[in-house]
C-alpha cells in the first residue's frame, strides 16, 4: 500500500478542523477550562492550516517564513491554552508562564532561524516537544480531587505526539540530507502524520470526557449548596450531621448544635428590598463561617433560618461562637450592609442514647422559638432556660 505524504498532511488539518468545529458546536456555553480547551484546539487547527498553505508558496520565499513562522506560533499557543485547560480541569491553578514562554522562544527563534532549515526543523520541533512533554509531566502529577480516566488517554496522546515530534526535530536537525522536507515522501512524515491523526482523535474524546467531569462536579455542588450563601443546604447538611452524629456516639464525644433565624428579616425585605434582603443572607452565612474557628458545619436551613453543628465541642464553646458571631454582625452589619442583623437562636447537645440530629434539631428549635417569645436577639440553650438566664 502506498501512503501518500501530502494526501495525510491534508487528512490532518480536516480532522483538527473537524475537531476544533466539533467542541466548538457541542460544548455550547462553557466555563473558562474549556474556553481554553477550546481555543487551544482552534489555535492547533490554524497552525496546520498554514502550515499547509506555506507549502503552496516558494520554498524559502518571504511568503513561507511568514505562513511558517505563523503557524508555528499558532500550533505553540495553541499547545499552551490546552495546558491551562488540563490543569484546571484537574483542579490545579493553571501553571501558563512556561508554556508562553516556551511559545514565544520557540517562535522568534524559528523566525530568526528561518534560513537555515537544520537549525530550524531542529528548534521548533525540540522546543514543541519540550512543551508537550511538561503537560504530560503535569498530568501525571498527584492531583487535588479525583479525575477520571481522560488523563491517561490524554498522557498517551500527549507522548505519542511528543516522541514523534522529537523524533522530527533530531532527524531534520542531525540526519537532514535523510530528511529533506515536510511535505517530501519520507516514513518519518507519513508516521508523524498518521500519529497526528490518532492523536487528534484521542485528544479530542479525553477533552469532551474532561469537561463532562467537570460539568457533573459542578452540578453536585450546585446540588449540595444554597445558591444565595454558598453555605451547605438542608438535605447535604443533615447528610453529614447524621455520619457526625454516629461518630460522636461511637467515640462518646460531644456534639453541638445551634439553629439561628434571623430576626425581623421581613421588615430588611420590605424596607431595603429583596436584593439587600438576599445579601444580608449571604454575609449572615460569611459571619457563620469565619467565626467558625474549626469543626464547622454550616448550612441554611431554609428561608432565613441557618445552623451550625460542631463536633469535638461542648455548651461552652457554642456559647463562645455564638457571641463571637454576634460581635461579627454588629461590626460587619452596619459597614457591608448599611443594616444591622440581629439573629435568635437556641443550642441542642447531643444526649446519650438513642438521640439524632433530627431530635436535636427539635429542641434547638423549641429554645429558638422561646428566645423569640421572649424579646428576640437572643440564644438559649437547656441550662440557661431552666435556670432562666440567656446569653444576648
Ligand atoms: N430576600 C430573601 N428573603 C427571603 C428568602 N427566603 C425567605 N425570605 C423572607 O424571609 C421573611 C421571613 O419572614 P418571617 O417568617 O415573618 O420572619 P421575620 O420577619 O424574620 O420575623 P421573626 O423571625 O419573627 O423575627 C419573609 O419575608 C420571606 O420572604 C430569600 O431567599 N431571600
Amino acid at each position: 500500500m502506498h501512503l501518500d505524504v501530502a494526501s495525510l498532511l491534508i487528512a490532518v488539518t480536516l480532522t483538527l478542523l473537524t475537531a476544533a468545529a466539533t467542541l466548538l458546536a457541542v460544548m455550547g456555553k462553557v466555563d473558562l477550562p474549556a474556553r481554553r480547551a477550546q481555543t487551544g484546539i482552534v489555535l492547533q487547527a490554524l497552525g496546520w492550516v498554514l502550515l499547509m498553505t506555506s507549502g503552496l508558496v516558494v520554498p524559502g520565499a518571504l511568503a513561507d517564513r511568514v505562513l511558517s513562522t505563523l503557524s508555528m506560533a499558532s500550533i505553540a499557543a495553541g499547545l499552551g491554552c490546552s495546558a491551562v485547560a488540563f490543569d484546571l480541569w484537574c483542579g490545579r491553578p493553571p501553571a501558563a508562564r512556561m508554556p508562553a514562554l516556551l511559545a514565544v522562544v520557540m517562535t522568534l527563534g524559528y523566525s530568526i532561524g528561518f534560513g537555515d532549515y537544520a537549525f530550524r526543523v531542529g528548534w521548533a520541533n525540540g522546543l514543541l516537544s519540550v512543551q508537550l512533554a511538561l503537560v504530560v509531566i503535569a498530568l501525571c502529577r498527584p492531583m487535588p480531587h479525583p479525575v477520571g480516566r481522560w488523563r491517561w488517554l490524554l498522557v498517551t496522546s500527549l507522548l505519542v505526539q511528543t516522541a514523534v515530534t522529537a523524533s522530527r526535530g533530531v532527524l531534520g536537525a542531525f540526519f537532514t540530507e535523510l530528511f529533506p522536507n515536510f511535505f517530501a515522501p519520507h516514513p518519518a512524515n507519513e508516521l508523524f502524520a498518521l500519529a497526528t491523526i490518532v492523536t487528534v482523535v484521542m485528544g479530542l474524546v479525553g477533552i469532551l470526557l474532561a469537561h463532562r467531569e467537570e460539568v457533573a462536579r459542578e452540578l453536585e455542588r450546585l446540588a449540595h449548596t444554597d445558591g444565595i450563601t454558598g453555605v451547605l443546604n438542608r438535605r447535604a447538611w443533615m447528610t453529614h450531621a447524621e455520619l457526625l452524629a454516629a461518630d460522636a456516639h461511637r467515640q462518646d464525644k460531644p456534639l453541638c448544635l445551634l439553629l439561628l433565624d434571623l430576626d425581623h428579616f421581613k421588615q430588611i425585605n420590605d424596607t431595603y428590598g429583596h436584593e439587600t434582603g438576599d445579601r444580608a443572607l449571604k454575609l449572615f452565612a460569611d459571619g457563620m463561617q469565619a467565626v467558625g474557628l474549626e469543626h464547622n458545619l454550616v448550612c441554611r436551613y431554609g428561608g432565613e433560618e441557618f445552623c451550625v453543628l460542631k463536633h469535638d465541642v461542648g455548651l461552652a464553646a457554642m456559647r463562645a461562637y455564638d457571641q463571637r458571631l454576634r460581635a461579627w454582625l454588629a461590626e460587619a452589619g452596619p459597614r457591608q450592609l448599611g443594616v444591622s442583623l440581629g439573629y435568635s437562636g437556641g443550642i441542642a447537645l447531643l444526649l446519650d442514647g438513642a438521640d439524632t440530629v433530627d431530635a436535636m434539631l427539635r429542641r434547638a428549635d423549641a429554645l429558638l422559638y422561646s428566645a423569640k417569645m421572649l424579646g428576640r436577639n437572643r440564644t438559649l440553650d437547656e441550662e440557661t432556660l431552666a435556670v432562666g438566664v440567656e446569653i444576648k
